[in-house]
C-alpha cells in the first residue's frame, strides 16, 4: 500500500507536536493549499473567516510567518491579519537577500520571451503571472493539459544558466538559480525571530526543500497524502489546518 501512515493526529504526531510546543518554535504557514483551499483562479484565493481568526490569535502571541511562492503583495491582502513576516515567490521575495543582478537580468530576458509567446500560450490554455521575482505558468484551465505543457516546455526552451524551473500544482515556475528557497527562507526566520525550532506546513513541490532540510526537531507538515513526500506528517485538509491551530494555541504558551 502506498498510502502514507503519518497523520499529524496519530499516537506519533501527538507526540511530535507535544516535543514541537515545549520548545520556541516559528510558526511558518505555506498560502495556497494549505491556509486557502485550491481553487481554479488564482486570483479567487481565500481563506476562511475562521482560518483568518485564529492565525491572528497565533500572531499576537508567537512569530508567525508566511511563506508563499506568491507575490507579497498578492497574499498580504487574502490573509485577513497581519503576520509577522511574510516571505514571497517561493523564497527569493524577502528583506534580507536582493535579488542579484545576473538574476534581474536573466528575468528581463524571459519576460519578453514570454510576452512574445503570450499569443501562442493563451491559445493553448496557458496563463502568465509575472511576480517580478518569478514566473508562474499557469495551465489548470487548459482544456488539454498535457498540450498546454508541451506548449510551455517548447516555449520556455533551454533556460538561461541565471534561471531554474519547477513544477506545482497545474503550474511550471520559474525563479532565479541564486535565489533563495523556502527552506532558506525559514531558517532565516527561526534567526531572525529568535526562535529554537519551527513548525512548517505546505501542500506543494515548492515546501518539499523545507520538509527535506528541516533539522529532527522541527516539525514539518504536508496538507495532502502525497506518498513522495518529505514532511514528518500529513494533514487532509484545511479544517485539519484549523484544528492544528486550535491545539496551538491550547497549548503554545505566550511568548516570555
Ligand atoms: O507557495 P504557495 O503559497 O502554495 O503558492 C503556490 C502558487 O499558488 C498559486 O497557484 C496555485 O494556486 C491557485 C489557486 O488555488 C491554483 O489555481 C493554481 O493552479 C496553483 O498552482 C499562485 O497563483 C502561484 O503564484 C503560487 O506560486
Amino acid at each position: 500500500m502506498n498510502t502514507p501512515r503519518r497523520h499529524l493526529f496519530s499516537p506519533e504526531g501527538h507526540a511530535a507536536f507535544d516535543a514541537l510546543c515545549r520548545r520556541d518554535p516559528l510558526l511558518a504557514f505555506d498560502f495556497d493549499g494549505t491556509l486557502a483551499p485550491i481553487v481554479a483562479r488564482p486570483e479567487d484565493a481565500r481563506i476562511s473567516a475562521a482560518l483568518s481568526r485564529r492565525l491572528a490569535q497565533l500572531a499576537a502571541r508567537r512569530p508567525l510567518a508566511i511563506v508563499t511562492g506568491r507575490a507579497v503583495d498578492d497574499v498580504r491582502p487574502r490573509l485577513g491579519f497581519e503576520p509577522g513576516w511574510i516571505v514571497g515567490n517561493h523564497g527569493a521575495e524577502n528583506t534580507i537577500e536582493p535579488a542579484s543582478a545576473e538574476t534581474l537580468q536573466a528575468l528581463d530576458t524571459l519576460r519578453q520571451r514570454l510576452a512574445d509567446a503570450e499569443p501562442a500560450l493563451a491559445a493553448a490554455g496557458v496563463r502568465i503571472e509575472d511576480k517580478q521575482h518569478s514566473f508562474a505558468l499557469h495551465y489548470r484551465l487548459a482544456r488539454d493539459r498535457d498540450a498546454a505543457l508541451a506548449e510551455i516546455d517548447a516555449r520556455l526552451g533551454t533556460l538561461d544558466t541565471g534561471l531554474r524551473r519547477f513544477g506545482g500544482k497545474c503550474v511550471v515556475n520559474v525563479v532565479g538559480a541564486d535565489a533563495p528557497d523556502k527552506a532558506d527562507a525559514v531558517f532565516s526566520l527561526v534567526a531572525a525571530a529568535g526562535c529554537d525550532s519551527a513548525l512548517f506546513v505546505g501542500d506543494d513541490l515548492n515546501d518539499e526543500v523545507v520538509f527535506e532540510r528541516a533539522p529532527l526537531h522541527w516539525l514539518t507538515l504536508r496538507v495532502g497524502r502525497e506518498p513522495t513526500s518529505q514532511a514528518r506528517f500529513f494533514l487532509d485538509s484545511q479544517s485539519e489546518v484549523a484544528q492544528l491551530l486550535e491545539q496551538l494555541l491550547a497549548q503554545l504558551p505566550e511568548r516570555r
